[in-house]
């Protein structure tokens, strides 16, 4: 990608045309937008995290992870669309302005590139990352299910062939330990948003029990507020409350280790749509999806920036 005006927000994108958009991104955005590498996949390709400051050091910040499960192609791009919303907005949009100078926002856009890069060779509904160990006989760990807080517990499975394989031990996977040590060692990550699809849910912890996290009345009116707004742009429908009581008991998920670390902010999006088209949303959805599902964000990171 020489610029990126050349480039579509109205079009899917391979693992290489996204990393060079990034390229491109950050050098023509350099005043607020960095490239940080947090790490390597299992394959040994970079994990990338775009870096949104303008000023400061070490400020409170959010977190954005886009593409966790590689085969949920309307994240990646949703993210990439918001990426590009956040530079041109910044200093015109008076509540992203005022996020922005007192926070920074990190995004992490291909969050399972070996899995994603699979969707686009061999197997376009491919969920999980790509490692092996010796003696076993199926690929992939569910990176959504290989968190610490609940590891192993029920919404999760210990059979390698599974899905929702929770790999041997929490952390196993490089995708998973490159966030919990960028997170752990900033230290001042206040809201964490994990962005999954479809089914158009808004949903925070707790996944690996019914029990209620201690705000969680506090979440619900965020989350209600945040799916008006989402609402408001396109007239779709999200429901929202905690995972467990709204999807299912799930294991091992990002926002319930997010949450414990003491990110009282945590939720994770199920983006478009009901299943209709489910993880083959058409390209066409892509750019209203993003308008609708940045109004959230931006409601969620208001939110954080005041309490
Ligand atoms: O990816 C999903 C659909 O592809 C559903 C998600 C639902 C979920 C999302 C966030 C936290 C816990 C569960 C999953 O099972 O991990
Ligand atoms: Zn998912």
């Amino acid at each position: 990608e020489r610029s990126t005006s050349s480039f579509s927000y109205s079009s899917y994108h391979t693992l290489e045309e996204i990393y060079s958009w990034i390229d491109s991104f950050v050098t023509e955005h350099a005043d607020i937008v960095s490239k940080i590498q947090i790490g390597h996949s299992f394959e040994n390709r970079s994990i990338l995290v775009l870096k949104f400051s303008t000023g400061g050091s070490q400020r409170p910040a959010i977190w954005i992870d886009t593409g966790i499960h590689s085969r949920e192609w309307i994240t990646h791009a949703t993210g990439i669309w918001i990426a590009k919303k956040i530079v041109s907005k910044y200093s015109k949009d008076h509540v992203l302005t005022n996020i922005l100078n007192a926070m920074d926002i990190f995004m992490e856009i291909v969050t399972n590139p070996d899995g994603f890069a699979f969707t686009h060779s061999m197997n376009r509904l491919w969920r999980k990352n790509k490692s092996t160990r010796p003696g076993i006989f199926c690929i992939g760990v569910d990176l959504n299910r290989n968190w610490k807080t609940g590891f192993g517990g029920n919404g999760s499975n210990e059979n390698p062939c599974s899905e929702t394989y929770h790999g041997p031990f929490p952390q196993s996977e490089p995708e998973v330990a490159a966030i919990v040590k960028f997170i752990t060692a900033h230290g001042k990550i206040k809201a964490l948003i994990s962005i999954h699809s479809y089914s158009q849910m808004l949903m925070y912890p707790y996944g690996h029990t019914l029990e209620p996290v201690s705000n969680q009345k506090e979440l619900y009116h965020l989350a209600k507020e945040a799916v008006k707004a989402l609402y408001e742009v396109h007239g779709v429908e999200y429901i929202f409350g905690s995972i467990s009581t709204t999807l299912y008991v799930a294991s091992g998920i990002t926002v319930d280790w997010a949450y414990d670390r003491g990110i009282k902010y945590a939720f994770s999006f199920e983006l478009r749509d009901t299943g209709r088209y489910g993880f083959l949303l058409p390209a066409t959805q892509i750019v209203p999806t993003a308008q609708e599902t940045w109004m959230a964000i931006r409601t969620i990171m208001e939110h954080a920036l005041k309490h």
